[in-house]
């Protein structure tokens, strides 16, 4: 086993925390959630088997190696060395109730379109899943896949696409840079007939690993400094072997829970050059790290932390996925921090709960601490003020996504006293053995409830 004993929490599931203790020790971090899965995706568009390396076992692959089964590809994962082997030669349409069954569960199968138009002509993708930080709309994947040829209709649970004349090469600009439409891009553009011109593309690192994949299966792209890609389609493309980048997300997250905590944490696997943004922030705040060659090593220096502003961002700005977890890091520096949230209109919830255990959290419509932002006009929360330190203390907590659901248990073992916390589930979508890396640093956690069968 590679951490501390894994214990599997189901949905239901109840935890014990008592807080009050630095966390301290090694974690190991694997491949990116926000990377593996789209792999996974890619390998459709081969003609050959695929190798992913150095994958984690995380809800989001569980979900996507059954789409893939569905759809008649073998998947085989070999947990302990991270191995996943990926068969396209048999790919097939599920039945439509089979379909429907993997609705809500996660963003990815709306990545299947360009791979399923490309093998068959047609899919169904379920209605998605995925955190309920914003509104979330497909609005940009669905132009897109248009501009390529397809025809798109809303049906129960999902949406049916078909391409009854293949996807032709298109001009598209994104209003946004968004991640998922860049991937929706990539996806249907290297089989496409012709050439592909994307402006205003997303450049976060997961999307240059996508690329890279491509790239080895036979695909040829372009990215340019000015946000722009270009893709020329080619006829076939053939499977890979390939080793996730590790997952930044999961290693910041580490971080603020030295951070809050005044621990020491070891995160191996954790690599510095997609690190940057946040490896200022977490100095600035006052928290020590060293990069050392197979990891970095994040700790609380002792003395106070430092109050700061700060805005989340498109890569290579502060990501938002690290904002929720560093927040709780923010309600133990001193002074008033301000945090402008400026990718989801709708992902300061989770401090409702840090409030109750004690933190001094505000949220407001306005943009503050940045520049106006999309949301300007909205009546949505998206910026907030912590004023700190604040002493935090056990409390009942409900868990409202993946991240703050993280934050949540970083507040629960830095304070003092005994939290309660449900849904606890919903971090297994992107935390590996969430709970036996947390004992293994010294955390004190009991699973009081955990229904079989759920
Ligand atoms: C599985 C995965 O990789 N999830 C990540 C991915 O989500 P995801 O790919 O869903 O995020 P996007 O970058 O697409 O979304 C960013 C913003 O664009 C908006 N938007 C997006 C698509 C669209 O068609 N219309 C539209 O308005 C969204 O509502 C959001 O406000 O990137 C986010 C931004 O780094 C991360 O927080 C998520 O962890
Ligand atoms: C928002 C996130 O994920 P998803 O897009 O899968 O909901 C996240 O990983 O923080």
């Amino acid at each position: 086993m590679r951490d501390a004993v894994q214990e599997t929490v189901r949905k239901g599931a109840i935890l014990q925390v008592d807080g009050g203790r630095p966390l301290t020790g090694e974690v190991e971090v694997r491949g990116a959630k926000n990377f593996v899965p789209k792999a996974m995706v890619a390998a459709l568009l081969a003609d050959t088997p695929s190798e992913l390396r150095n994958v984690p076992q995380i809800a989001d692959v569980d979900i996507v190696s059954d789409m893939l089964r569905l759809h008649g590809a073998s998947v085989d994962y070999d947990v302990e060395q991270g191995i996943l082997r990926i068969d396209p030669a048999h790919v097939s349409s599920p039945t439509v109730e089979a379909m429907g069954k993997q609705a809500g569960q996660s963003r990815i199968p709306i990545l299947f379109c360009g791979p399923l138009l490309h093998r068959l002509g047609t899919a169904m993708i379920p209605d998605l899943g995925g955190c309920e930080i914003g509104g979330r709309p497909i609005d940009y994947h669905l132009s897109m896949l248009r501009s390529f040829g397809a025809e798109v209709e809303k049906v129960t649970d999902g949406i049916r696409i078909s391409a009854p004349r293949g996807l032709k090469g298109t001009r598209f600009t994104l209003e946004y840079p968004s991640v998922g439409a860049t991937e929706q891009m990539l996806l249907s553009a290297v089989r496409a007939e012709g050439k592909t011109e994307l402006r205003g593309a997303a450049i976060e690192p997961e999307i240059m690993d996508l690329i890279n994949v491509l790239q080895k299966m036979g695909a040829i792209i372009s990215v340019d400094t000015d946000r722009t890609i270009r893709i020329e389609g080619v006829e076939q493309l053939r499977g890979y072997v390939h080793r996730s980048l590790p997952d930044r997300i999961e290693a910041a997250s580490w971080a603020s829970a030295a951070l809050a905590t005044g621990g020491d944490i070891y995160v191996k696997g954790a690599i510095q050059p997609d690190m940057t943004t946040f490896l200022n922030v977490f100095r600035k705040v006052g928290g020590e790290f060293e990069v050392h060659h197979d990891g970095i090593r994040f700790y609380h220096p002792g003395g106070d932390l430092h109050s700061l502003a700060l805005e989340t961002n498109v890569h290579p700005g502060f990501m938002t996925d690290w904002q929720q977890p560093l927040v709780v890091a923010l309600t133990q520096a001193t002074g008033i921090s301000i945090v402008h949230e400026t990718v989801y209109e709708k992902r300061f919830g989770f401090t409702t709960a840090l409030n109750k255990m004690g933190a001094q959290i505000q949220v407001y419509a306005e943009c503050l601490g940045g520049l106006e932002c999309r949301f300007w006009q909205d009546n949505h929360k998206h910026s907030a003020v912590i004023l700190g330190p604040t002493p935090l203390s056990g409390a009942e907590i409900t868990i409202p996504d993946l991240r703050g659901g993280f934050s949540h248990l970083i507040a629960a073992l830095s304070a003092s006293g005994t939290s309660t916390v449900c849904g606890v589930h919903i971090i297994l979508r992107g935390y590996e053995n969430f709970i036996g890396k947390l004992r293994g640093l010294g955390a004190q956690i009991r699973i009081i409830d955990n229904p079989a069968g759920a």
